[in-house]
């Protein structure tokens, strides 16, 4: 059994997929992102997993991707912005290193509210982002050994924030 050298967590748009790949390049290690792994598994969009069965069942599936992405990668690991909604996966994240991508709902909104592919956010994106944060923001700081705010800063930026913040600049 292996684990990632950094997971990340944080809430839809914050940038978790962008970041990941750029650290992954970074450290020179593989970059892996659960979101892909089920729509590769599943074969169709996360939207039409939504649509079609619903979330608890796109929370079933989610939670068997990331335990297999959490024992079996070395390198970066991105997760869904709502992984940490499950108690199985909060105590997988506990001694892993793992940041927390931060920023406020106006950043949200920039990022993800026009974005038809989460489907989570797709009606009165600034209000269904408050109540998930209210919902998620004590899980991504409970999971967290580091975390990083992304408000205003590019992905490069946060990139370097989050190798300073895991002492990892010299990587
Ligand atoms: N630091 C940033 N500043 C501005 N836009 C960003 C930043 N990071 C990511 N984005 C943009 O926000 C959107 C969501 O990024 P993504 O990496 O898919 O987030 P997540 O995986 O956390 O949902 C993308 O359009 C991406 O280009
Ligand atoms: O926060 C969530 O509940 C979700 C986040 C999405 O991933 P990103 O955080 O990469 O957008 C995706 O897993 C799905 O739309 C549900
Ligand atoms: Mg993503």
């Amino acid at each position: 059994m292996s684990s990632p050298v950094i997971v990340l967590v944080g809430p839809m748009g914050v940038g978790k997929s962008t970041v990941g790949q750029l650290l992954a390049e970074r450290l020179g290690v593989a970059y892996r992102d659960t979101d892909d792994d089920i729509v590769t598994a599943e074969g169709r969009t996360i939207a039409d997993i939504f649509v079609d069965e619903g979330e608890p069942a796109f929370r079933a599936i989610e939670k068997r991707a990331v335990r297999a992405a959490l024992t079996e990668h070395e390198g970066v690991l991105a997760l869904g912005g709502g992984a940490v909604l499950d108690p199985d996966t909060r105590a997988l994240l506990a001694g892993q290193r793992v940041v927390y991508l931060s920023m406020d709902v106006e950043e949200a909104v920039k990022r993800t509210g026009l974005n038809a592919a989460r489907p989570l956010l797709a009606v009165n994106p600034r209000k269904q982002w408050r109540e998930l944060m209210e919902a998620r923001r004590h899980l991504y700081e409970e999971a967290a050994t580091a975390v990083v705010p992304t408000d205003g800063r590019t992905p490069e930026e946060v990139t370097e924030a989050a190798l300073n913040a895991l002492e990892l600049k010299d990587a």
